[in-house]
């Protein structure tokens, strides 16, 4: 078995890292019609502390000037939705790229309808081409987590873009940005930064296998890790939500190098390493599942992945492209005090711009060319826009407060639509942690995407309707996560879970 001694450094560099405890997570579990305030069977803990001033919500704390939209411009009352210029660009899209979309998790293909073409966005809200404004609970997939179009995040890009796009050459950013991750991420020794979150997890499978010198990953199903060929196998994401549970075109032999198991299940765990040990470089997962909707591990689920990885020599990957910096300030990792090796980000860290990383600790990643042999490049790699969008936004987040404001409204959010629900007769099950949140339409508990897969997806595809003609905006799909940001207010919420309650009582439980 080989042993990782810079791990051991790793890890007790962490223990002595300043008290952040983790609860002891949960299930998510139903709650048919059960009018409990505990509707979140799920309560993170609080994030650290940075400097003085609380933040407290986005009238309060950070000031965002409202250009394009006001938030008393969105409506939660019904609107025929008006779309005649959404749908007459989606008509032109199909005919010039696939889909009309440039990424198939944009489709509209489980809910109906056509996509909306957006605008603007600004905070919390979104304008499509028509002039409907929406709450917005996407974000873009992830990244806008300190509200969309900040206008601090603008000044940084923009004093930087004034002094150059791209250099093709270092640039003190990335060390900035660097250090930043390295600070706040307690895995992590070094970074190399990439421009996707696909591109940092199959980059970090490769460094994984030169590592180990073995070549099979495991990954859970339903988990979404890019569309590197290795992950296009029974993944989460657009890939669940099209029903297309592995891709034509990846080479059976790399397909064959992944062996997927349930999320969640430490048994079938223990028998993909009885079987298959001696050749397995490394698990991949996500820390919490947000691409089959949102599924929380267990804490003891994710101790024993790091035991049982150890015991056989592969290496433990946190695919924290979504995570990051969403699960409070140390990642998902730093709230479950469970130490990966490798460790993927995106998203966040890009503060709107395309930027992804992988990274872990000094021994491995210094295997990486040029230091070391593992070959991995990009022409905009490390792009300073992208660097000043990403610092920006980790300062942002750095500020005291800024979790706990993120997990009051979140849980605020993830209880008002369930408690909906549940007084209209529906089956449900969700809950949220920090910025991220989720319900699924099916009697629960929903542990991983095998009990996810048993929702009523009819119903969310009437549901999402029902929430876009009242002027809030839900990811296509009921495989996906919801997200909030610094610039959600307390009347966001209040206006999504009034209009939930409306669409609910329309539809038949
Ligand atoms: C957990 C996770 N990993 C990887 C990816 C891929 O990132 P990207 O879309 O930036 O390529 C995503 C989202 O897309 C993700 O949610
Ligand atoms: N959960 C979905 C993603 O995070 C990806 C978005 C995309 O592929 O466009």
């Amino acid at each position: 078995m080989r042993t990782n001694p810079q791990m051991q450094n790793t890890a007790s560099r962490i223990s002595g890292m300043p008290a952040f405890v983790p609860q002891a997570a949960g299930h998510f579990t139903a709650h048919r019609q059960r009018n409990a305030v505990s509707a979140c069977d799920w309560t993170p803990g609080r994030g650290r502390r940075q400097d003085n001033a609380v933040y407290d919500g986005p009238r309060r704390a950070v000031v965002h000037t409202m250009q394009a939209v006001s938030p008393s411009s969105s409506s939660t009352s019904t609107q025929k939705l008006k779309t005649d210029r959404s749908d007459a660009l989606m008509r032109d899209a199909a005919t010039v790229m696939p889909g009309g979309v440039s990424s198939p998790v944009r489709a509209f293909r489980s809910v109906g309808g056509s996509p909306i073409v957006f605008e603007s966005t600004k905070g919390s809200k979104i304008v499509d081409v028509d002039g409907n404004t929406y709450i917005d609970y996407v974000l873009s997939f992830g990244p806008s987590v300190v509200g969309s179009a900040n206008d601090e995040v603008i000044e940084a890009v923009t004093a930087q873009a004034r002094k150059g796009l791209t250099f093709g050459a270092p640039c003190e950013l990335e060390n900035q940005l660097a250090h930043a991750i390295i600070d706040a991420v307690p895995s992590v020794e070094m970074v190399r930064f990439v421009n996707s979150g696909t591109e940092a997890c199959f980059s970090a499978a490769r460094l994984m296998r030169a590592y180990t010198r073995r070549e099979k990953i495991v990954k859970m199903t339903g988990c979404y890790h890019g569309h590197g060929d290795s992950f296009l196998v029974s993944a989460g994401s657009g890939v669940a939500t099209l029903g297309l549970s592995d891709s034509p075109g990846v080479l059976s032999s790399v397909a064959a190098k992944t062996l997927t198991v349930p999320y969640n299940n430490i048994d079938a765990i223990r028998e993909v390493f009885r079987q298959h040990g001696s050749e397995i470089a490394g698990v991949f997962l996500e820390p919490v599942v947000g691409n089959a909707g949102l599924i929380p591990p267990t804490r003891e689920y994710l101790q024993e992945l790091r035991q049982i990885t150890r015991q056989h020599g592969a290496l433990l990957l946190f695919d924290e492209v979504m995570t990051g910096f969403r699960i409070g300030y140390s990642c998902a990792q730093g709230y479950f005090d469970v130490m990966p090796d490798l460790t993927t980000l995106g998203k966040v860290i890009g503060g709107g711009y395309p930027v992804g990383a992988y990274a872990g600790p000094r021994e491995i990643m210094e295997m990486v060319a040029p230091a070391g042999p593992v070959y991995q490049a990009g022409t905009l790699s490390g792009s300073p826009v992208g660097m000043a969008a990403g610092l920006k936004t980790l300062e942002i987040l750095r500020r005291p407060g800024t979790y706990e404001y993120l997990d009051r409204i979140t849980k605020r959010l993830a209880e008002g639509l369930l408690q909906a629900a549940r007084e209209n007769g529906h089956a449900v099950c969700g809950g949220s942690l920090y910025s991220m949140w989720g319900m699924f339409f099916t009697e629960g508990p929903v542990n991983n995407f095998e009990d996810a897969k048993k929702s009523d997806t009819a119903k969310f595809q009437k549901f999402h309707r029902g929430m876009l003609e009242r002027g809030v905006y839900l990811a296509p799909s009921q495989f996906e996560a919801g997200f909030t940001s610094l610039a959600h207010s307390e009347d966001d919420v209040e206006r999504t879970v009034e209009a939930a309650r409306e669409v609910l009582r329309g539809i038949a439980p």
